[in-house]
């Protein structure tokens, strides 16, 4: 049986009148990374901070690695990095990532060993010695993933690892993290969600406070049933009109203007053979395209998911 690393049952939290979640049921299986999305205010630092034991619930329960999140038996065992992480200005980088070592009960030796490991896991051993101010805002980020890798932790917490960082950077990090992902069941925040389609097996949704759907990325994706063009250029304004007798059309969709994008959803249990009927639809209007993809970017399913 798959085994969970983390369950919640029926857990809530209240900010005062704010209901910032409600009715959370998760059951997270060890080894899999996991993607928490949801649009600003969902409750996804809230649910971060609550499984990490920095918050206690309102309501219902949590249970990590089998126990409450303050309970001594997981000291070490998870981490988390927060979204706003930020690194002493006067202290070397390495220092700083042997100290937290030390935090976790290493001694001195151990810890400094402990923190070449972490810092050379995300390519940055050159910089140990140098003080963060030093450090571009691509490496902090860097050094701060390192320090959530301290200890060798079974469950690893991400709140926006790539915020802020250039393509470049955002490759090095997701490589880092598509690694440790071995080792770790890693949980993801992101609003970037082309990196969640890239890291992550399962996903998590919530929309104003509840549980929207927890299922695996390559499922949500599929499910949706859409044809998804590249143009020559952009839509006409009403494009919608002309998939108007298209009965299985349930949805269309333009990308923003110079993105010559167009998504069509359709139900196919309808009309069996609506794929078809929308290329016609295209052709008839004489709307050329250089590219058409079965199914939607992540992004357009989660979007969808959480208007
Ligand atoms: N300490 C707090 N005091 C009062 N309200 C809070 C507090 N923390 C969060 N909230 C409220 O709880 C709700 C969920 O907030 P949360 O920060 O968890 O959302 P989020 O999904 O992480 O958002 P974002 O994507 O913007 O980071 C929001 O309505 C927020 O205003």
């Amino acid at each position: 049986m798959d085994q969970s690393v983390i369950q919640t049952t029926q857990l809530g939290k209240n900010f005062g009148p704010t209901q910032a979640l409600v009715d959370i049921n998760l059951d997270v299986i060890a080894g899999m990374t996991t993607g928490l999305v949801g649009p600003n205010g969902a409750g996804k630092t809230t649910l971060f901070s609550l499984l990490c034991g920095f918050l206690k619930p309102s309501a219902g329960s949590i249970k990590v690695l089998g126990h409450a999140p303050d309970s001594p038996s997981i000291r070490g065992r998870i981490s988390i990095l927060p979204q706003d992480a930020s690194l002493l200005k006067s202290l070397p980088v390495g220092r700083q990532l042997s100290m937290l070592a030390e935090l976790q009960g290493m001694n001195r030796p151990a810890a400094l060993e402990e923190a070449k490991r972490v810092i050379k896991l995300v390519n940055l051993y050159e910089s140990f010695n140098q003080l963060p101010e030093r450090l571009s805002h691509g490496m902090l980020k860097r050094i701060a993933i390192a320090q959530a890798f301290i200890g060798s932790p079974e469950i690893i917490m991400l709140d926006e690892p790539t915020a802020g960082l250039d393509p470049n950077t955002t490759d090095s990090i997701k490589s880092v993290i598509r690694q440790l992902g071995k080792q770790a069941s890693i949980i993801i925040s992101s609003h970037n969600l082309e990196v969640i389609e890239d890291l992550c097996q399962q996903i998590i949704i919530l929309r104003k406070g509840r549980l929207h759907s927890h299922e695996a990325v390559a499922e949500l994706t599929a499910r949706t049933k859409a044809l998804t063009f590249k143009l020559e250029a952009d839509p006409p304004e009403q494009v919608e009109q002309l998939f108007k007798q298209l009965t299985a059309v349930t949805d269309v969709k333009t990308g923003a203007p110079g993105q010559h994008r167009l998504v069509v959803r359709f139900n196919d249990e309808q009309d069996p053979m609506a794929e078809i009927e929308i290329i016609k639809c295209l052709a008839t209007a004489g709307i050329a395209y250089r590219e058409m993809v079965r199914g939607e970017r992540l992004q357009d399913s989660v979007a969808e998911r959480t208007r």
